[in-house]
């Protein structure tokens, strides 16, 4: 498992090594003892899958209570992956990393609890797999507006086109109104 930084230190790319023969492949995508080595959490709660369509986004979520660390994975199509910064004490606070995870490139993203995360689908499908340290909890859930200025996510979508969005995530609230955490 090779694990590359970020622009925002505690995200990481996780790239497993992925073995190869005529049958086709196979890696190791969740290992405790090598992700304890790497400083990464080794308890998760819960697995999720979702599976969109092309212009689908999903985001910016977070829980302000029971944060929620994802380490995040695509099995089919290509997903642009972003997590905004969202701990005031942070000094990348307000800030973004986004990252292209596909089914080809098999990366991963590891996202702390403390972060945003959501993504846009750039294929003609994807489907999502991530894990969570903590319980999803619909009470505590929030929506960070993905298009907020204020973060400024520079999402791999053209000019004029428009995501396709959750009524939830149209109700995202900007960062200046979002609840952050400490
Ligand atoms: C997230 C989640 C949703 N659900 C249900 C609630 C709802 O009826 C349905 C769809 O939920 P949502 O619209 O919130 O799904 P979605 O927009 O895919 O939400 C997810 O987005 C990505 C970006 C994340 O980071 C996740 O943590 C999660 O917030 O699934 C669960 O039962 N368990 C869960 O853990």
């Amino acid at each position: 498992m090779h694990c590359l930084p970020t622009a925002i230190p505690e995200v990481m790319i996780l790239e497993p090594q992925v073995f190869r023969d005529a049958r086709g492949f196979f890696m190791e995508t969740f290992h405790e003892e090598k992700f304890a080595a790497l400083g990464l959490p080794t308890r998760f709660v819960q697995d999720n899958h979702s599976a969109s369509r092309r212009g689908v986004l999903r985001g910016l979520h977070y829980q302000i209570q029971q944060a929620q660390g994802k380490l995040v994975r695509v099995i089919s199509g290509e997903v642009f992956d972003v997590a905004v910064d969202l701990r005031r004490s942070s000094p990348t606070f307000g800030q973004w990393v986004g990252e292209v995870l596909s089914a080809e490139n098999h990366r991963m993203m590891w996202i702390p609890a403390g972060f945003a995360h959501g993504f846009l689908v750039l294929s003609d499908w994807a489907e999502v797999l991530y894990k969570t340290t903590d319980f999803y909890a619909p009470q505590w859930e929030r929506t960070l507006l993905w298009n907020d200025p204020a973060v400024g996510v520079r999402w791999l979508i053209s000019p004029g086109e428009q995501p396709l969005l959750s009524e939830k995530d149209q109700r995202g609230l900007p960062l200046s109104q979002c609840e952050t955490y400490p």
